[in-house]
């Protein structure tokens, strides 16, 4: 049943396309280049009016990056939002609330059409479960179409039903009519929210089924939905790409897999990441987390774009130590909400650590899991870690944290990036700090508390943003 009805879509989504492919008019000419470039079907991008634009472009966005869509792009006007912008103290709860702004955007008939194809291909699964008088209005159009589709379905259902094999076209064909599965978050804590869940039941009976091949169609949610500027970081497993949304004409960093997942052990590890971000919900240390989705095999992660990270800033300047205090502070008022949430960093190190308009933010959750230990644990860079964690003893996975945020501190102060070297590991490690000239005693006092050998004597995170020696910045 959900195979024809997703079919309906699909033949929908063709009948609306030719009404749009009908129309002419300016911006139409865009889009359709647009679609073309996207889809690779324009022969030379760099020609002409094309470059024309990209020149254009190029001056709005600081010169990054491939831009032959400046139409497009500037047809943000059309939705009434702020340009180059990322939204400041998103709260992602209250940005639900439409009832404060209901001043009307303008409308255009041509737009209104392309988004319309747009959705009903993209978004077919949502329309379905969502909207059914949608379909019941639209079932005499498609019928023509339907007979066909209906056919192929059934020649695929005596096939399954004879040899027990689901053909590869076909588990392709169902991840684009089936809905998403709904899966248990581990990070969320509240009982009562799975108790009231209405997704409850889906969640257990499809939590096996992952697709993670949306857009192997050749459609990309990624270019679709955003311009990419350029590459600002790169780890061991991603690359981080500075990106401008085309809807809302904001600015996002989004975050992509390098490795394709292709198991669903895999995909299932690396959503932890975005499973522990959204579970948190909005704190101004933490980066802000927007939205996730599977594409080709990788996961993207759409995040707070951040001016760089903190591994940057102390390669190439020396801090004070009042900005030591600052950071310190901040990261930790991070790590007391982290943990407060019942989960552990486990990966606290400069690299870690993005500052955005001169606010510390805590990123990459990719290691993070819950203090009741009823996750698995994978510990961060080594470098950072004490050494009860890589003695397996995950008993106070809090203080984890707390060593490696001294450390942290330590290395800023140092003003050069720890190395590999044993010996240097070992110092760290007991908690032996050699004296840090020029920084007061009582700052390197706490520093050795925090990196103290045994975790029950470490600070929590309330401690270190309570200590006395941070009133210097509270004041
Ligand atoms: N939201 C962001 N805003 C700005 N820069 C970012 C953002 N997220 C990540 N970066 C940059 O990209 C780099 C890599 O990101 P991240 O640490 O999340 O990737 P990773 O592959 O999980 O890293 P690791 O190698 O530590 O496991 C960061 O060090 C930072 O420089
Ligand atoms: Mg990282």
């Amino acid at each position: 049943m959900f195979e024809k009805e997703g079919r309906r879509v699909l033949a929908k989504r063709k009948t609306l396309c030719t009404i749009d492919t009908k129309k002419s008019g300016e911006m139409e000419g865009t889009l359709e280049r647009h679609s073309l470039l996207q889809f690779g079907q324009l022969s030379n991008p760099a020609e002409s009016s094309s470059s024309e634009l990209r020149n254009e472009l190029g001056s709005v966005d600081g010169g990054g990056g491939d831009c032959g869509e400046k139409s497009f792009i500037l047809s943000q006007d059309f939705f009434c939002t702020p340009d180059y912008i990322t939204p400041d103290n998103q709260n992602l709860m209250s940005g639900l609330d439409n009832s404060k702004d209901q001043s009307p955007c303008p409308r255009s008939p041509v737009k209104l059409n392309t988004v319309k194809s747009k959705r009903c291909r993209q978004d077919s699964f949502t329309a379905r479960t969502s909207n059914s008088t949608w379909f019941s209005n639209h079932r005499v159009d498609e019928q023509e179409n339907d007979t066909d589709e209906i056919m192929v379905d059934k020649i695929q259902a005596n096939q399954t039903e004879r040899t027990g094999y689901v053909s590869h076209t076909a588990v392709a064909l169902r991840s684009r009519v089936m809905p998403p599965p709904c899966l248990r978050n581990p990070y969320v804590i509240n009982e009562s929210d799975t108790a009231t869940d209405p997704f409850g039941y889906q969640r257990s009976k499809c939590a096996s089924f992952l697709p993670a091949s949306v857009g192997g169609d050749g459609l990309s949610r990624y270019l679709t939905d955003f311009h990419e500027i350029q590459q600002i970081g790169a780890g061991n497993f991603s690359r981080v790409f500075k990106v401008l949304k085309r809807i809302d004409g904001c600015l996002y960093a989004v975050k992509y897999s390098t490795r394709k997942l292709y198991l669903d052990s895999e995909r299932r590890k690396a959503m932890m990441e975005v499973q522990a971000l959204a579970a948190l919900g909005f704190h101004e240390n933490v980066v802000g987390y927007y939205n996730s989705w599977f594409e080709n095999e990788q996961l993207y992660i759409q995040l707070e774009l951040c001016d760089h990270s903190l591994s940057k800033k102390s390669s190439s300047l020396k801090i004070s130590e009042r900005e030591i205090l600052v950071i310190m502070h901040q990261i930790a008022k991070a790590l007391q909400f982290v943990h407060e949430k019942g989960v552990a960093h486990l990966d606290v190190k400069p690299d870690n650590i993005y500052i955005k308009n001169g606010v510390c933010k805590l990123g990459d959750f990719g290691c993070a899991t819950r203090l009741d230990k009823s996750l698995p644990v994978e510990e961060g860079d080594a470098r950072y870690m004490p050494q009860e964690i890589l003695n397996e003893n995950y008993e106070n996975l809090d203080k984890v944290d707390i060593f490696s945020l001294g450390v942290t501190v330590y290395e800023l102060i140092r003003g050069s990036p720890l190395t590999e070297s044993r010996n240097q590991s070992l110092n760290i490690k007991d908690g032996k700090l050699p004296l840090l000239p020029g920084h007061s005693l009582q700052l390197q006092q706490l520093l050795k508390t925090m990196m103290d050998r045994d975790p029950t004597r470490r600070p929590s995170a309330r401690e270190v943003m309570e200590h006395p020696m941070l009133d210097r910045i509270r004041g």
